[in-house]
């Protein structure tokens, strides 16, 4: 609920500007998130029985005066006399002081319910302190700006303000009461229009003027309340707080409260009317001559904070129109929760970045006798809201519970000044600062590493064009003799900080933050961090800010992993992943924390976007009907700008050599890869290594391991060696599930073109047979495994026997070739049955020989009782011979093809990325 127009614009609207404007909701509406009410509950207690265990003398005097002599029963009746004689201010947590700003007094409905608010408040005493109806003090100050440009319309102006008030009271009031408020309207607005009057002639108002007619507002909704709570039959009593609360300017549009005056002439207002339920204008002082003034910026929580101090009230709550302090900004976070407390100084450090929070002075009077400070939602009362105060002692010492917040400031630039003459040389910051002082900039961040070679700060973006020019023009001669190497600005920047007043005392929040931030690829330009350590600050690049918010506020606040995921190639191990994920996510978000998100599909015609994740029961229907042309340009794009999910992950299920040569770049965009496509690793070797030695130098991972054996463990077997210091000395194996598919099965009357057949309807083979029945798949997997074990080989340093006929190795498609194989079946029976005579089966095997440097592709005979000679289906076995396992090498065997298990393969790196990214194991 917004206090008084006169608001400045501050440098992070971010929060304030944020707040999601809810509809009322019924009280019961469950709709808190993330307060565990039992904690609420005690840190209440804490801080009410830390106020009730505090002895007068414990307090300080000074500004406040003596407080023990205040600690005073409320007058009953007594004169004026008397109650100068002694002090009549009732103090102690008996008081509870509210707030309601101008949106919660919008209308003479939301008047009733705050009156219905106050009237459930069981507390002995209550100090309601109100701002004007919604838009009237706009209305007012308008009202002053027309008068004084000599615009006659101010007139009807006036009567729109009568009328606004007039209709809000005859809904609310009846009888004496309404004919009471209204002749006291009438009587003020005709001051007001001879006051408007002399203005428009004078064609100028001072600010006592200005302030006098405004702060009308808060008159007329504090008598409106007022009247209203009486009709219910309690006694109570409006305050003009202009008899009350005296401030002294201090110039940049902020005022000092003179406690010590404040406080007698509270004490005389209550002398004069001692009512248990009070309703106080807020916004409106007066100077120490008695002249109207405002409190300024956030006049009515000032207001409400300086009151409940000079009451020593038990508690101040501020209602408003959201439930409480979110951990984020809650559009750009969607998983922010409500805070449930907050110190003064994290409250403080928020309120800086423009989060729904207090103005530091609005805590400074409450926070000097402990006053809670509790923000609530008026329109959802079940709510509990965020506490303010101090910090509870018993609250959980765990990383997570450090980082109370996180929030972010936009259109930033860095400016940089550099140079081997700053070091040690007493004066230049004073320089540079002053420098920028001169053009009135504001500094929002310095940051100077101890070499003194370099000073970067923040300024607003549009506030750096006259920084940089002065500190050229006040370095010039530093510039020219190189004692300054550059003063460089660097543009759009944005700062995320984390808020957190635990954060002091815990080691390792920092590490949490930036390696939340590496994982998410996004480069941190500079840090600044204060020794109260209340508050890290990281300035980003304004475009990483949003995912970087995200990254950070999922690691700490253990939200989801979310991963965005792009899927190219649609194909058979493509649609099989799209169903498996379809059918595991529930159960990856409940166990595992981990929210996987497709955010795009794409074939090589057409392709599908989403925003927020494509529904994997209907993606087929939508890749026909709601489907684009494809563009893998605009597909990574579309993932790799979304602000949504910090971590991106391309999984390319096609076997195109120009997708695969895609990689490098997408991975130098922070996009993680996964794929069964071989086509990457086995292509050129320069290009491999280019790949892989950027894959090492980065947080952004290139998974891959179904593409040896599919879903066997291979790749992360052969890590699992080299890593542990194993030497390997051969891998050797049946690499092809098709091949070891057509030699098993093809026995008997069975042909080989038959089983071709069956191998590639079982979704065996490549999208082109060939590519199998030629050997060069196989080749292409010894090559990932030479590779991997550090072998520079290329494809053609492989002799590969293949085994298409020499005759159709002219065949322009797949289906020619199919078409064409049965002519050769009787070559293959042929084969076959010699090798049945001599007791052997034939077996395609690959291997990598580590002690040669070579790689063998061939067609081998084995006796039947060997171990190659046993399988079955599409199985692959590999054996590792190594330093360890030397005598009998380490066997991996299964299934090394088809859809199910291949997709199982990518899935379970997919997975392996998200633990990679924080999720639990
Ligand atoms: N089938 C299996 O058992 C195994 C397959 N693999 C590998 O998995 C990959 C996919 O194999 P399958 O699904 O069987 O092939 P597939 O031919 O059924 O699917 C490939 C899909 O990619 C699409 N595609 C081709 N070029 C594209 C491009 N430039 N942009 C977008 N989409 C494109 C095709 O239209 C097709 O939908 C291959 O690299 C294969 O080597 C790896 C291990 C086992
Ligand atoms: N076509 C391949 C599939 C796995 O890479 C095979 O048959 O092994
Ligand atoms: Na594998």
């Amino acid at each position: 609920c917004g206090a008084s127009p006169s608001r400045s614009p501050h440098p992070a609207a971010a929060f304030a500007a944020a707040r999601p404007r809810r509809r009322p909701r019924p009280a019961a509406a469950p709709s808190h998130r993330g307060v565990n009410p039992q904690r609420w509950r005690c840190e209440k207690t804490q801080a009410w029985s830390f106020w009730s265990s505090l002895r007068a003398s414990d307090l300080p005097g000074g500004l406040y005066g003596d407080v023990s002599k205040n600690m005073l029963k409320p007058a009953a009746a007594v004169s004026v006399e008397q109650a100068e004689a002694s002090a009549h201010l009732p103090k102690g947590d008996m008081w509870s002081v509210h707030k309601f700003g101008g949106t919660c007094m919008g209308t003479s409905q939301r008047i009733q319910n705050v009156a219905d608010i106050i009237l459930r408040d069981p507390s002995e005493r209550k100090l309601v302190v109100v701002s004007a109806m919604s838009k009237v003090t706009d209305m007012m100050y308008n009202l002053v700006n027309k008068a004084q440009s000599r615009d006659d319309s101010y007139i009807t102006a006036l009567d729109e303000v009568f009328e606004k008030h007039m209709a809000a009271a005859k809904d609310l009031l009846g009888g004496e009461d309404l004919a009471r408020f209204l002749s006291q309207l009438h009587a003020d607005v005709s001051n007001l229009k001879a006051m408007l009057r002399a203005i428009c002639i004078a064609g100028h108002a001072t600010e006592s003027f200005s302030d006098f007619v405004v702060g009308h507002g808060e008159i007329w909704s504090a008598q409106l309340l007022s009247f209203a709570i009486k009709k219910s039959g309690t006694p109570c009593s409006w305050m003009d707080t202009r008899e009350v609360l005296v401030v002294n300017p201090t110039g940049s549009n902020q005022v000092d409260p003179d406690y010590l005056e404040s406080e007698k002439r509270l004490e005389k207002w209550f002398a004069r009317q001692p009512a248990e339920t009070i309703i106080a204008t807020g916004f409106i002082a007066s100077t120490p001559e008695n002249i109207p003034t405002t409190l300024k910026r956030d006049g009515s929580d000032f207001s409400a904070a300086i009151i409940g101090s000079l009451v020593k009230a038990g508690q101040v709550t501020i209602w408003t129109d959201v439930d409480g302090v979110f951990s984020a900004d809650p559009r750009k976070v969607s998983e922010a929760v409500i805070l449930s407390t907050l110190s003064y100084q994290e409250a403080w450090e928020m309120s800086y970045f423009g989060a729904n929070v207090l103005h530091p002075r609005t805590i400074i009077p409450v926070m000097k006798y402990n006053i809670p400070i509790v923000i609530r939602n008026m329109f959802n009362i079940s709510a509990p809201g965020t506490m303010i105060c101090q910090q509870p002692a018993n609250e959980s010492g765990d990383l997570e519970a450090c980082v109370k917040a996180f929030a972010t400031i936009d259109k930033l630039s860095l400016v940089n000044v550099e140079g081997t003459g700053m070091a040690g040389v007493p004066g230049t910051a004073s320089a540079i600062f002053g420098a920028v002082k001169d053009v009135g900039a504001n500094v929002i961040m310095i940051s100077q590493a101890s070499s003194e070679h370099s000073v970067c700060f923040a300024v607003p973006e549009k506030e750096v064009a006259a920084v940089s020019a002065a500190l050229h023009v006040r370095f010039r001669e530093a510039l020219s003799a190189g004692r300054l190497s550059k003063v460089e600005v660097i543009h759009n920047c944005s700062i995320l900080a984390a808020v957190g007043l635990k954060m002091a005392s815990t080691p390792g929040v920092s590490a949490t933050l930036f390696d939340a931030l590496a994982k998410a690829n996004i480069n941190v330009r500079a840090i600044a961090q204060g020794c109260s350590e209340y508050n890290i600050t990281v300035v980003l690049k304004q475009e990483d800010c949003v995912r970087a918010l995200r990254a950070a506020h999922s690691r700490f606040f253990l939200s989801k992993t979310t991963l965005a995921v792009g899927i190219i190639g649609p194909g058979l191990i493509g649609r099989t992943l799209l169903n498996q994920l379809k059918d595991q996510a529930a159960v990856l978000k409940e166990n595992m924390n981990i929210d996987l998100r497709v955010m795009g599909i794409t074939g090589s015609r057409t392709m599908v976007l989403s925003d927020t994740g494509i529904d994997l029961a209907h993606w087929k229907e939508q890749l026909q009907t709601e489907a684009e042309p494809a563009n893998l340009d605009k597909f990574v794009d579309h993932l790799s700008e979304n602000q949504l999910f910090p971590n991106r992950v391309l999984v390319d299920c096609t076997a195109d050599t120009s997708v695969a040569s895609h990689y490098y770049d997408w991975l130098k965009k922070g996009i993680h890869v996964i794929t069964p496509n071989k086509k990457a690793n086995s292509g050129p070797l320069d290009k491999y290594l280019k790949l892989r030695t950027l894959q090492r130098a980065s947080y952004t991972h290139y998974f891959y391991e179904a593409t040896v054996g599919a879903g066997l463990p291979i790749i992360s077997t052969l890590r699992g060696l080299l890593e542990t210091g194993d030497k390997i000395l051969r891998i050797e194996g049946i690499f092809s599930g098709t091949l070891s598919y057509i030699f098993n099965n093809f026995e008997g009357t069975r042909t080989f073109s038959d089983v071709v057949s069956e191998a590639k309807e079982a979704g065996y083979t490549e999208p082109d047979p060939r590519d199998d029945l030629s050997g060069t798949d196989v080749a292409r997997k010894v090559i990932i495994l030479a590779r991997e074990s550090g072998l520079k080989l290329e494809l053609s340093d492989i002799p590969v026997r293949s085994l298409v006929p020499e005759a159709l190795r002219s065949c322009s498609t797949a289906d020619e070739y199919m078409q064409k194989l049965p002519s050769f079946d009787q070559d293959w029976a042929r084969e076959s049955k010699d090798a049945e005579a001599a007791g052997e089966v034939l077996r395609y095997v690959g291997v990598v020989d580590l002690v040669n440097k070579e790689g063998q592709v061939e067609l081998r005979r084995y006796k039947k009782d060997h171990p190659f000679a046993q399988l079955s289906g599409s199985d692959n076995i590999i054996a590792f011979t190594t330093s360890r396992y030397k005598e009998q090498p380490l066997i991996v065997r299964g299934p090394g093809a088809g859809a199910e298990v291949t997709a199982g393969g990518v899935f379970s790196d997919i997975l392996r990325l998200a633990s990679y990214l924080g999720a639990p194991s």
